[in-house]
C-alpha cells in the first residue's frame, strides 16, 4: 500500500482484488436475486387463486409440472419459496467469506506499511511519538477503514442492484407509480449527505479521544514503577481517568448522533414508505391495478428498505474513514531516516577500520548547537576515551558515531568512507553502542541476550563469561530461561548493564562505544570485566565514555570536551602532566 491514506488509493488497492471482487459479486447477486424474485409469487398466488385473476402461472404450472387443488399450489410455492432462501443463505455466506478476506487482507497491508514506515522513522520523531497515539492509529482507525472497506464492497454494488432491479419491476407493474416513487427518492439521499458530514467530524473526535486515553494509560502503566517511588498514583491514575471521561463524552456524543442521524434518515425513508404505500392503494381503487400486485408493490417497497438504508450508510462510512485516514496519514508523515544510494560499504571489509571526524557540528534544534566543530581521530583498533562534564556532549557524539541522528554540518569517515555515503543503519549495524541504562524485554535472560537472533550455546557461554555473567545466570531459578520482568526489573542495574555487554559480545561488532556502560559496577567487578574483554577488544577500535578514572585509565588517547567543543585531547600521562586539564580534575 502507498505511504498515504485516501479513499483513492484505498480504492485502487481494492482493484488488486479484482478476480475476488468480481467472484464475490457474482454470489452477492445470486444470493440477492433468490430473494428478490419471491415477492413475485404473492400476486400470482393472491390474484390466481383467491381472487380468480388470472397471471397463466398456476396454469403453466398444471400443464408442465404437476396438478394439484389450491392447497397443493400453495405448498409447492412454499416449499419452493423456502429452499430459495436456504440457498441464498447459503451463498450470502460464501459472499462474506470472499468480502471479509478482502477487507482484512486490505487492513493487513495498511498496517504492515504503516509499521514499515514507523520502522525507518527518524530518531528525532521517536523521542517526541507518544506509543498510545500510534497504537490507537494503528488499532482504531485502521479498523474504520476495515468497516469501510466491507461496507464498500459487500454492500454497494449489491444494494445499487436490488435497487435497480426492483425499480424495474416497479415499473413494469405500474409505470406512473414507480416513477412517483423513483423520483421522490434522491430527496432522502440529499438529507443524509448533509448530515453524515458532522457525523466524520464526530468520529474523528472519538478517534482522537481513544489515543489520549490510550496514551495516558500507556505512559502511567509504562512508567508504574517510578510513579510508585513519588507516591503519585493517584495523580496519574486521575489523569487516565480523566480521559477516559472524556473519551465516555465523546463516544457517547458519537454513538447517540450518529445511530440519530441514521434514524432520521431512515424515518424520511418510512415517511416515503407509508405515502407510497397510500398512493398504491388509491391507484387500485382508480387505475386496473390489481390487489395482489398492489401487494407486490408492498413487499418490493420493503425489499428497497435495506438497500436504501446501506446507500445512506455508506455515506456515513465513507465519512468516517476520510477521518480515520486523515488521522492515520499523521504517521506517513513523521519523517523517515534519509536514504543514502550506498556504494561501498567500508564494514564489509575483514579489518578493523579508523573513524575521522571533521568539522562536526550539531544540534538537536536548528538554532541550538550541542557540539561545534569537533575534529578528532580515532585509529583503526585504537582505544580511545572521551571525558568531560556533564551535558557538554558526550552521549550526543556517540550517538551520532553510532548513526542515530542524521548530520548537516561535518563529516565522519568510517575506514575512509564518508557518512554522506553510508546509510544509517550500515552505520548501527556495525558499531555498538552500549548504553548506561540498557533497556531489557519483558523475556527470558536467553532473548534478552540474543534479541531472536541464533547463537551457538558454546557462545552464549563464552560472552556470559566475558560479561561476568556465569554466576548471575547460576544463580537464577531457571537459568537462562528465567524471565527478568518488566524492563528487567528482577536484576540489578549492574547485572542489567553486564546482559548489555554480553548481547554486545555476541553481535561482535567492528567498533565498541561504552557510554557509563559499567557505571552502576563496583571498581573491582569493572576491572575483571574489562580483564575478560581485553582479549576480545583487542582487534576493535573502542570508545570509551566514562566519568570515573578507573574506566578509562588504560586509553591510548583522551578527548576532552567542553560545553560542546573539544577542549583538549592527549594520552593520559600528557593530560597529567598539565595542571589544569579535566582529566587530572577526575583523579
Ligand atoms: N534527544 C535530545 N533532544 C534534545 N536535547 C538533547 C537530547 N539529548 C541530549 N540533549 C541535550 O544535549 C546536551 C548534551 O547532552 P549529552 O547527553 O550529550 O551530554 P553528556 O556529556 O553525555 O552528559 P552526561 O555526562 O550527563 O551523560 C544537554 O544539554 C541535553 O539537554
Amino acid at each position: 500500500m502507498k505511504e498515504q491514506c485516501t479513499v483513492r488509493s484505498i480504492l485502487k488497492e481494492l482493484l488488486q482484488y479484482r478476480k475476488e471482487l468480481i467472484l464475490g459479486n457474482i454470489v452477492a447477486i445470486s444470493a440477492t436475486l433468490l430473494v428478490v424474485i419471491i415477492p413475485l409469487f404473492i400476486p400470482i398466488i393472491v390474484d390466481e387463486l383467491l381472487l380468480g385473476k388470472d397471471h397463466h402461472f398456476i396454469s403453466w404450472i398444471s400443464e408442465h409440472i404437476w396438478q394439484s387443488d389450491t392447497k397443493g399450489y400453495v405448498l409447492g410455492v412454499l416449499a419452493f419459496i423456502l429452499f430459495l432462501r436456504l440457498l441464498s443463505t447459503a451463498l450470502s455466506i460464501l459472499q462474506t467469506k470472499i468480502f471479509v478476506s478482502i477487507s482484512k487482507n486490505i487492513t493487513y497491508k495498511m498496517r504492515q506499511s504503516l509499521l514499515w514506515h514507523l520502522r525507518h522513522v527518524s530518531l528525532k520523531e521517536y523521542e517526541m511519538m507518544r506509543v498510545g497515539a500510534v497504537t490507537s492509529k494503528l488499532v482504531t482507525d485502521v479498523e474504520t477503514i476495515d468497516g469501510f472497506v466491507s461496507t464498500t464492497i459487500s454492500k454497494l454494488i449489491v444494494s445499487a442492484l436490488i435497487l435497480v432491479f426492483s425499480s424495474v419491476v416497479l415499473l413494469w407493474i405500474h409505470w406512473q407509480l414507480a416513477l412517483f416513487i423513483l423520483l421522490t427518492n434522491p430527496i432522502v439521499v440529499l438529507f443524509t449527505v448533509k448530515l453524515s458530514r458532522n457525523i466524520g467530524k464526530l468520529k474523528k473526535e472519538e478517534n482522537k479521544a481513544v489515543e489520549l486515553f490510550q496514551s495516558s494509560l500507556n505512559e502511567t502503566l509504562e512508567l508504574f514503577h517510578q510513579i510508585r517511588a513519588a507516591n503519585k498514583e493517584a495523580y496519574f491514575f486521575k489523569q487516565s481517568e480523566e480521559k477516559a471521561a472524556e473519551l465516555k463524552e465523546h463516544s457517547t456524543n458519537y454513538g447517540y448522533k450518529s445511530d440519530a442521524a441514521m434514524k432520521l434518515s431512515y424515518l424520511v425513508f418510512l415517511a416515503g414508505y407509508e405515502v407510497f404505500r397510500a398512493v398504491s392503494i388509491l391507484a387500485v381503487a382508480y387505475s386496473d391495478l390489481s390487489v395482489g400486485l398492489m401487494l407486490a408493490i408492498f413487499s418490493y417497497l420493503w425489499v428497497m428498505v435495506s438497500p436504501t438504508q446501506d446507500i445512506i450508510n455508506f455515506q456515513y462510512v465513507l465519512a468516517t474513514a476520510k477521518a480515520a485516514c486523515k488521522r492515520i496519514n499523521m504517521l506517513f508523515e513523521m519523517e523517515k531516516e534519509p536514504l543514502v544510494k550506498e556504494e561501498v560499504n567500508p564494514f564489509a571489509a575483514e579489518e578493523v577500520i579508523d573513524i575521522d571526524v571533521r568539522g562536526l557540528t550539531f544540534g538537536y534544534r536548528e538554532d541550538n548547537y550541542i557540539l561545534e566543530n569537533i575534529n578528532m581521530h580515532i585509529g583503526a583498533g585504537s582505544k580511545v576515551a572521551i571525558v568531560g562534564a556533564s551535558g557538554s556532549g558526550k552521549t550526543t557524539l556517540a550517538n551520532i558515531l553510532v548513526g542515530f541522528y542524521p548530520l548537516k554540518e561535518g563529516e565522519i569517515f568510517y575506514g575512509g568512507v564518508s557518512n554522506r555515503r553510508l546509510q544509517l543503519s550500515t552505520i548501527r549495524e556495525n558499531i555498538y553502542l552500549i548504553l548506561q541504562h540498557p533497556k531489557l524485554f519483558n523475556d527470558t535472560m536467553l532473548f534478552n541476550l540474543t534479541l531472536g537472533n541464533s547463537y551457538t550455546m558454546e557462545a552464549i557461554q563464552k560472552a556470559l563469561h566475558i560479561a561476568q555473567l556465569d554466576d548471575v545466570i547460576a544463580r537464577l531459578d531457571k537459568g537462562l530461561e528465567t524471565l527478568v520482568g518488566k524492563d528487567g526489573i528482577k536484576l540489578s542495574g549492574g547485572q542489567r548493564q553486564r546482559v548489555a555487554i554480553a548481547r554486545m559480545v555476541l553481535s561482535d561488532p567492528k567498533v565498541v562505544i561504552f557510554d557509563e556502560s559499567t557505571s552502576a559496577l563496583d571498581v573491582h567487578t569493572e576491572a575483571k570485566l574489562f580483564e575478560a574483554l581485553h582479549d576480545f577488544l583487542q582487534t576493535k577500535t573502542v570508545i570509551t565514555i566514562a566519568h570515573r578514572l578507573s574506566t578509562i585509565k588504560s586509553a591510548e588517547l583522551i578527548y576532552v570536551l567542553g560545553e560542546g567543543r573539544l577542549v583538549d585531547s592527549g594520552t593520559p600521562q600528557e593530560l597529567l602532566a598539565k595542571d589544569e586539564s579535566y582529566f587530572s580534575s577526575m583523579i
